[in-house]
């Protein structure tokens, strides 16, 4: 092989690229602009995911879809960028698994801001002082994250896209494993790794905290001292890692929602969306079963289901589900008036693409 030539050919395919990309942006700005006119949202999370599920089918490899969902996020967040400064309020602080999440969904070009608490996140997008919101909902070792689905409830934002993030925890600590004392994390954090601290640290005390930062800041000052996070915190605040990859399931992923003042207009494509609900139940004999059954003959998949206090009254619960299928959808439609004739509270929370 002759580097050289290599070289120059990597060069000129180097100069088309940034031409057509730049090609790209433009015309794709020409039609953010038009929206703005119109008074419509520039970040369409159900065209996007067109653009995705085309771009996959044309690949050929050897790049991943993956890979080139990657390329194309970053392509698509800079040219946002450059039309809207969009600000994205995340669970922080910064370094949480929920402002990965945020970075995955929107790319890196964006204004992210990070607060304390889930309530912050729906208050600031509620207040505009935010465009989206972004809030872990459920972990597929730990379940519901209930604080997100008790503000669901109560909110008028809609439910516009998810996340799914691989989460692979890891043990930081300034001191050994044999001399670590007392492990700080999250309470989700903590759950995903019981096993493997009975196995590992059985006499630590274990201290719940707010985020998994804000343990990690805790034990950089106190020797003795371990928390649970991921390894981007470990790089952040220059703390060695003591384990990794604790968590007791190895597939172990957290589903993270999207949220904004207005649904999504459009639809994804057939079999593409996902829609968020929650109702509540008369105190009857078979009330949840016939709502079920509205989903079950209509050949409508229940991905989820949930229930929480109703927070109303004690002992009435509101029930969560997710399904496969576009709010709009007619066949959803016709389950929907079904429950709205027998359920005191139907609320559609959001429709969204179905990706992973
Ligand atoms: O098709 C649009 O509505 C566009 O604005 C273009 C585009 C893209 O670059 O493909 C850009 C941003 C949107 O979130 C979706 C798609």
């Amino acid at each position: 092989m002759d580097l050289d030539d290599v070289r120059q050919k990597i060069d000129a395919i180097d100069r088309e690229i940034i031409t057509r990309i730049n090609e790209r942006v433009r015309l794709a700005s020409e039609v953010a602009r038009a929206k703005h006119a119109a008074g419509l949202p520039i970040y369409i999370p159900e065209r996007e995911e067109q653009v995705f599920q085309k771009l996959s089918s044309i690949n050929e490899g050897p790049l991943t879809e993956q890979a080139i969902r990657h390329i194309y996020r970053e392509v698509i967040s800079a040219m946002i960028a450059l039309e809207q400064p969009l600000k994205i309020a995340y669970l922080g602080p910064e370094g949480t698994y929920t402002e990965q999440a945020a970075r995955k969904n929107f790319g890196s070009s964006l204004d992210y801001h990070a607060v304390p608490s889930i309530a912050d996140v729906f208050s600031e997008v509620e207040r505009r002082e935010a465009d989206y919101g972004v809030i872990p909902i459920e972990n597929s070792t730990g379940g519901a994250v209930i604080h997100s689905l008790d503000m669901l409830a109560e909110t008028e934002l809609k439910i516009i896209g998810q996340v799914y993030l691989p989460v692979e925890h890891c043990l930081l600590s300034h001191s050994k494993l044999s001399e670590i004392t007392e492990v700080r994390s999250k309470d989700q954090a903590l759950i995903q790794c019981r096993d493997w601290l009975q196995r590992n640290l059985p006499n630590a005390k274990q201290i719940d905290c707010d985020s998994t930062t804000g343990a990690v800041v805790h034990a950089t000052k106190n020797p003795g001292t371990a928390a649970i996070a991921g390894e981007i915190a470990a790089e952040r605040y220059s703390i060695p890692l003591v384990a990794k990859g604790i968590q007791d399931r190895k597939d172990n992923e957290t589903r993270f929602l999207v949220i904004a003042p207005e649904p999504n207009n459009g639809q994804t494509g057939p079999g593409l969306d996902k829609t968020s609900l929650v109702f509540s139940i008369h105190h009857e004999v078979g009330a949840l079963e016939k709502v079920l059954r509205s989903f079950s003959t209509r050949q409508i998949n229940l991905s989820k289901i949930e229930s929480r206090p109703s927070r109303k009254k004690a002992w009435e619960y509101l029930f969560f589900v997710d399904f496969d299928g576009h709010w709009n959808d007619p066949t959803i439609q016709e389950a929907i008036a079904e429950l709205n004739s027998s359920c005191p509270l139907v609320k559609w929370l959001g429709s969204y693409p179905n990706s992973r």
